[in-house]
């Protein structure tokens, strides 16, 4: 399986934001995207998950058997600033949603409603409206979503916002183990998030990016 990402640009508005970003991620490996506020991380991660449409490049997505029919939008799970919850619903139920929205029809198992809250470490408080929980217990239910649906490709934009070093470190743990799994991450990122088998992407704004190391 891989991931691969070729001589991408993309615009905003009047703007170029990147030009000649490439990658190739296999399973089981992360690309960490670094770099200042507003070089461009987000729009890159918008556009491998298929939000934005790339001004020129592709990006393109082979299953383990081989096939490319598949859009990498298909077959990732997208966690952006935003939450993606419904402040009205309970978590259960804005989890049940996203369980069956997001079934890549895989039958790999996945985790019950129940198990990915104790994996987020809440569980017993999925019947509480999503409005009523703290900003960081927001963003752990909205990591919660990645373990209920299986999706290969994990986009995680500033996963680790709003979170104390718990959490840090329990997501930190749950992303190794989608790698371990054989799962391919991208993440845009301003802290380091203690992964394995991991590359750094340096955006640079109009310039591009540079590839380096970050991590073992
Ligand atoms: N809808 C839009 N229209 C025009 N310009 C935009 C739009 N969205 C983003 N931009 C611009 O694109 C550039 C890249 O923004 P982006 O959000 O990708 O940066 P980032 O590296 O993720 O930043 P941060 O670290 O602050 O999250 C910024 O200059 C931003 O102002």
């Amino acid at each position: 399986m891989h991931l691969a990402a070729e001589n991408l640009a993309a615009r905003r508005g009047n703007n170029l934001i990147f030009v000649n970003i490439s990658f190739c991620l296999t399973g089981g490996e992360a690309l960490v995207l670094t770099g200042r506020n507003g070089s461009g991380k987000s729009t890159l991660s918008r556009v491998v998950a298929g939000f934005l449409r790339p001004e020129k490049g592709s990006v393109t997505f082979t299953d383990s058997g081989g096939r490319t029919d598949r859009r990498p939008s298909e077959v990732s799970h997208y966690l952006g600033h935003r939450n993606a919850m419904k402040n009205e619903l309970t978590v259960g139920e804005n989890l049940d949603f996203w369980r069956s929205f997001l079934d890549d029809g895989s039958q790999t198992p996945t985790a019950s409603i129940d198990d990915a809250a104790e994996a987020v470490g809440l569980g017993g408080i999925i019947h509480l409206p999503f409005g009523y929980l703290s900003a960081g217990q927001q963003r752990r239910f909205a990591f919660a979503k990645l373990l209920v649906a299986h999706r290969p490709i994990w986009i995680l934009d500033e996963p680790t916002a709003a979170l104390d070093t718990d959490a840090d470190r329990l997501f930190a743990a749950l992303i190794r183990e989608h790698q371990r799994e054989g799962g391919i991450v991208l993440a845009a990122t301003h802290q380091p998030l203690g992964l394995n088998n991991v590359q750094e992407l340096r955006m640079k704004g109009f310039a591009g990016g540079e590839a380096g190391v970050w991590g073992g």
